[in-house]
């Protein structure tokens, strides 16, 4: 790279992407059974399938070099002298052929579906599971790691259930026929050339364990760039407006040499392997030669059979290079099993009673209880909230940032129970109630409105998929949303990105308040957006407000005065304490902390 401006060192120390740990972990045979129930749907019909064209094309490999050897050479040519036997011979072998060349057309059919439909299983239980928990759990991690975990982890395991699985098996079936019919040929000869054993056992392990350690090594360079890469594009507009492009750069040159020099040691290793197999296997051969004259000039050792020993030496290696390449990817599936089913080992912190009561339709009437809550067991988000929203009132919820705002809009929608104390609707604790007849009825409608890939007319009818394309737009047209949604190119069918990019933070919002209309919930929570506005969006929004609130507890985290001031009842709150509540006039003629609020708010909007 050219360097044509000086990098600040202190800038590039700001590039910190947790990676994966290397694993190494030993082979643990409970965690392999746990990985193996996933066969279980499969053992009537294509486990039993694949073992059946396995033994069929095993068998077939085996007997072939006898045929060959003892028979064909041997017997037919060297005995017997006979054309019409040695056709036979021909003939059978051809038939064999077939026979093997169709079991091996299934065998690769079924095994592979085997594996694909495994891993189809894992990955639907994994994120069935994972998006079943709970808020605390997508706390602690960025989306990016729990997509790996999905996604590459999953990949990983397909391996050994396409091959890994049928292999084993096939080449455990090979090896101890291919001794056994070794040692029936000629136990001196088998003796002999299986002395190149160890060393093959040496190359196998201590190569293999290097090789293997690279490509590790080799992978997490990888997820680096990968974070690196995610990170600036995601950021993109920031780093332009920095113009911190040049270091972006930098970093990601040394990455990506990183992990270009990771790949060539990799690949490198990888490369010497081969020869060394086939240094071994030379050896072997020319030990065989070499004593099999010796047999065949000392009578001990036909040369049918010598030839059918051959053949068999040629098979012997194969399964057992297999093997070893299994045994590496046992390895790996373990470190890759062990993230999976430490996700699928976490349970919902908030989960569902075995026999919630029904909640039935709500009345909206929210009340908190001497309620404490602590993210992270340390500091307390919420200190001892006791409250009362009564239904169909608009609630008002200010403070300071920071000051558990949010956080009771969390409990009401019980993505997290209270530490202490209780939250309960129409008189009943939410821990008792159903979560999805609760949720059902609640709308809550964030700062920064989530947009999803597709139409706008689908983004809306997101608040209740059972819409009409009439009541989409009849929920649009009373937020007053439709203006601007019939302005776009292709109206309400116009394809929106998943943060709706194209749209402004006005539009978003008023999206979103028709996606909550559509849903029509008792309650809804409503986090006001803080970016300014112009007054004619404002004017739009408020009107749009009146509507969507209209006949609902609405609990409003507000930050417009017009909202605040319109509010039925006002909590002011401060590190986690309600500390004033009351009207707009009460708090104002209380001149406490609320008008300290209201004040500084005028200052900032006349100096604006
Ligand atoms: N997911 C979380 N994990 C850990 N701590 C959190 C989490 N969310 C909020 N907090 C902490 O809990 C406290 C209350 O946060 P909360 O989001 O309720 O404040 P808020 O009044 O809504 O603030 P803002 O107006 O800035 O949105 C803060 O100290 C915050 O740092």
């Amino acid at each position: 790279m050219k360097k044509d401006k000086k990098l600040n060192p202190l800038v590039m120390e700001r590039f910190h992407y947790s990676t994966e740990q290397l694993i190494d972990k030993p082979f643990n045979w409970k965690q392999l059974y746990r990985l193996l129930n996933y066969l279980g749907p499969y053992v009537k019909n294509l486990l039993p399938a694949s073992i059946i064209t396995v033994l069929i094309t095993t068998a077939i490999r085996l007997i072939i070099p006898i045929m060959i050897g003892v028979y064909a050479l041997e017997k037919a040519i060297k005995e017997e002298k006979s054309i019409s036997y040695l056709m036979w011979i021909v003939g059978g072998i051809a038939v064999l052929y077939v026979i093997n060349y169709v079991a091996n057309i299934y065998r690769i059919k079924w095994s592979n579906e085997l594996g694909q439909k495994v891993i189809y299983d894992l990955r639907k239980h994994l994120f069935t599971h994972v998006q079943g928990l709970s808020h605390r759990f997508f706390d602690q991690r960025s989306a990016g790691s729990i997509l790996v975990r999905i996604m590459n982890d999953t990949n990983s395991l397909q391996d050994l259930f396409t091959n890994g699985v049928i292999n084993v098996f096939m080449d455990i079936l090979m090896l101890f026929g291919v001794i056994v019919i070794l040692f029936t040929l000629s136990p001196q000869l088998t003796l002999a050339v299986l002395v190149v054993l160890p060393l093959m056992f040496f190359i196998s392990t201590t190569l293999r364990k290097s090789i293997r350690r690279s490509w590790q090594y080799m992978r997490l360079k990888q997820s680096k760039l990968n974070s690196h890469l995610n990170e600036s594009i995601q950021g993109i507009r920031v780093t332009q407006s920095f113009t911190q492009e040049h270091e972006n750069m930098a970093f990601f040159d040394g990455v990506n040499t990183e992990n270009f020099e990771a790949w060539r040691l990799a690949t490198k290793k990888s490369a010497m392997f081969r020869p060394l197999v086939d240094i071994t296997n030379a050896v072997g051969t020319g030990v065989l030669l070499w004593y099999g004259a010796h047999l065949i000039q000392s009578g001990s050792l036909s040369l049918g059979q010598f030839v059918s020993f051959a053949f068999y030496i040629g098979m012997f290696w194969e399964p057992i290079s297999r093997l070893g390449q299994l045994y590496n990817q046992l390895l790996m599936a373990m470190a890759s099993s062990e993230r999976i089913f430490e996700y699928l080992d976490e349970l919902p912190i908030v989960h569902e009673k075995e026999k919630p009561l029904p909640l039935g339709d709500i009345k909206g009437h929210i009340q908190f209880d001497k309620v404490e809550f602590s993210y992270d067991d340390k500091r307390k988000a919420l200190d001892g909230i006791s409250l009362e929203m009564l239904p169909g009132q608009t609630i008002a919820l200010v403070g300071h940032t920071g000051s558990g705002k949010s956080t009771i809009a969390n409990l009401i929608t019980r993505f997290y129970d209270p530490t202490a104390g209780s939250v309960r609707i129409d008189g009943k604790d939410l821990r008792d109630v159903s979560l999805t007849e609760l949720r059902r009825q609640i709308s809550v409608v964030l700062q920064d409105t989530f947009i999803f890939s597709g139409t706008i007319m689908e983004n809306i009818r997101f608040g209740n998929p059972a819409a009409t394309d009439e009541q989409v737009k009849a929920a649009a047209e009373a937020i007053g949303a439709d203006k601007f949604i019939k302005k776009l190119p292709m109206g309400y069918e116009t394809e929106v990105e998943e943060r709706g990019n194209i749209l402004s933070v006005g539009e978003r919002q008023l999206l979103s308040f028709a996606r909550a209309l559509l849903a029509d919930p008792r309650i809804i929570i409503l986090d006001e957006a803080t970016a300014s506005i112009d007054t004619e969006t404002e004017v739009q929004i408020q009107a749009a407000l009146q509507t969507l609130l209209k006949g609902r507890t609405s609990i409003i985290i507000a930050h417009r005065l017009s909202t605040i001031r319109d509010s039925d009842k006002i909590f002011v709150l401060q590190q986690g304490e309600i500390i004033e509540e009351g009207n707009h006039d009460e708090l104002m003629e209380h001149q406490g902390e609320y008008y300290r609020l209201i004040e500084a708010q005028f200052k900032v909007m006349k100096a604006i």
